[in-house]
C-alpha cells in the first residue's frame, strides 16, 4: 500500500480540491482507495435516526475510541466537508467515523477547539491516537491510502505535539500543495525544509490555482519554486468552476501524468 499525506502551504490553499482530484485519477487507473481526514476544524451537525446511527457518536470526537463512553443522546455527529469529500471520492465506502474520528465545530485551529471542548470523556487529541485510527485503514487491502493534514505541515495537536511527528512515525510519503498567491515562496521553501528535516520523502509538490485570479508573475513564480525544490512537479491545477467544472476536470485528469511520476502505474 502506497502511504500519501496530503499537506498545504497554509489553510484554504486547495488540498482537498487536490486529493479529490488524485483520487478520481487514481480510480480512473484502477486502484483502490482509502481516504482519510483525521482532523477537521468547522463541522455541522448531522442528525440521523436511531436505526441509522451505527459507528456514529454524538462527542466531537467521532468515536475516536471504540472503547470510550458514549453520549447518552446519540442523535447523530459532527460531519466536515472535506471529510465528506474524500470519503465520497475515495473507492473503499467507510463509515463517516473511519474517515474523521476527530471532528470539532468551530472553524479554528483543532487543538483550541479541543481544549474548548467541555465533555470530560472527550479522548484527547494526539500522536498516539491518530495513529491509531490510521493504523486501522493502513491494515485494510487498498492500494493507496490517502490522509489530509489539517491548515499547514506545523499544525499542534496539543501542548506538547504536532502534525509532523503522527506524519513521521506514519512514514508517510509527502505531497505538498502549494497555493498560488503571494508569499507561497516562503511558505513552501519552508515547508519542503520541515519535512526533509524529519528524512520524510516528499513524493512531489502540486501547483493550484484556488482563486479566479492568477498571481502576477506566475510563470516566474513556478520557475522560481521547480528550481528550488527538488521533488517533481506533479500538476499545475487550474481554478475550475462553473457548471462544467466536472467535465473539465475529467479532461484536464486525462491529460495529466501525475501518477506515473507517484510511480503508480495505471493498473488497468
Ligand atoms: N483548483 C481549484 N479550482 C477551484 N476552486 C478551488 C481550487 N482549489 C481550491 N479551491 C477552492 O478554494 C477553497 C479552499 O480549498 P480547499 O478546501 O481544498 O483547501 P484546503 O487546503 O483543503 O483547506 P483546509 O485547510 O480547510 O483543509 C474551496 O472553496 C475550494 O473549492
Ligand atoms: C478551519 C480551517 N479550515 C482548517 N480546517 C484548520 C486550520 C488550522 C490552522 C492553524 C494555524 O496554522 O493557524
Ligand atoms: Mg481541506
Amino acid at each position: 500500500m502506497r502511504k500519501l499525506f496530503i499537506t498545504g502551504t497554509d489553510t484554504d490553499v486547495g488540498k482537498t480540491e487536490v486529493a479529490v482530484l488524485l483520487l478520481n485519477a487514481l480510480a480512473r487507473a484502477g486502484f483502490d482507495t482509502v481516504a482519510m481526514k483525521p482532523i477537521a476544524a468547522g463541522c455541522e451537525w448531522r442528525a440521523v435516526s436511531s436505526a441509522n446511527m451505527q459507528n456514529c457518536s454524538s462527542t466531537q470526537t467521532n468515536g475516536a475510541d471504540s472503547e470510550s463512553p458514549r453520549s447518552h443522546h446519540q442523535s447523530g455527529y459532527w460531519v466536515n466537508e472535506d471529510a465528506l469529500k474524500l470519503q465520497a471520492a475515495a473507492t473503499l465506502q467507510l463509515p463517516y467515523s473511519k474517515v474523521n474520528p476527530f471532528a470539532y465545530e468551530p472553524a479554528i485551529a483543532p487543538h483550541i477547539a479541543a481544549m474548548a471542548e467541555k465533555n470530560s470523556a472527550e479522548i484527547p487529541l494526539s500522536v498516539t491516537q491518530l495513529l491509531k485510527h490510521w493504523q486501522h485503514l493502513a491494515a485494510l487491502d487498498a492500494d493507496v491510502l490517502l490522509t489530509e493534514g489539517a491548515g499547514g505541515w506545523q499544525l499542534p495537536l496539543n501542548a506538547l505535539e504536532d502534525m509532523p511527528s503522527f506524519v513521521s512515525r506514519a512514514n508517510m510519503d509527502v505531497i505538498l500543495v502549494v497555493g498560488m498567491r503571494l508569499g507561497c515562496l516562503n511558505h513552501a521553501l519552508l515547508t519542503i525544509s520541515a519535512i526533509k528535516a524529519l528524512g520524510l520523502k516528499v513524493a512531489g509538490w502540486v501547483a493550484n490555482q484556488a482563486t479566479p485570479d492568477v498571481m502576477p508573475m506566475y510563470k516566474e513564480n513556478l520557475a522560481t519554486l521547480r528550481s528550488r525544490i527538488a521533488a517533481p512537479l506533479l500538476a499545475e491545477v487550474p481554478y475550475f468552476s462553473g457548471a462544467e467544472m466536472e467535465a473539465q476536470q475529467q479532461v484536464w485528469l486525462e491529460q495529466q501524468n501525475w501518477l506515473s511520476q507517484l510511480k503508480l502505474s495505471a493498473k488497468r
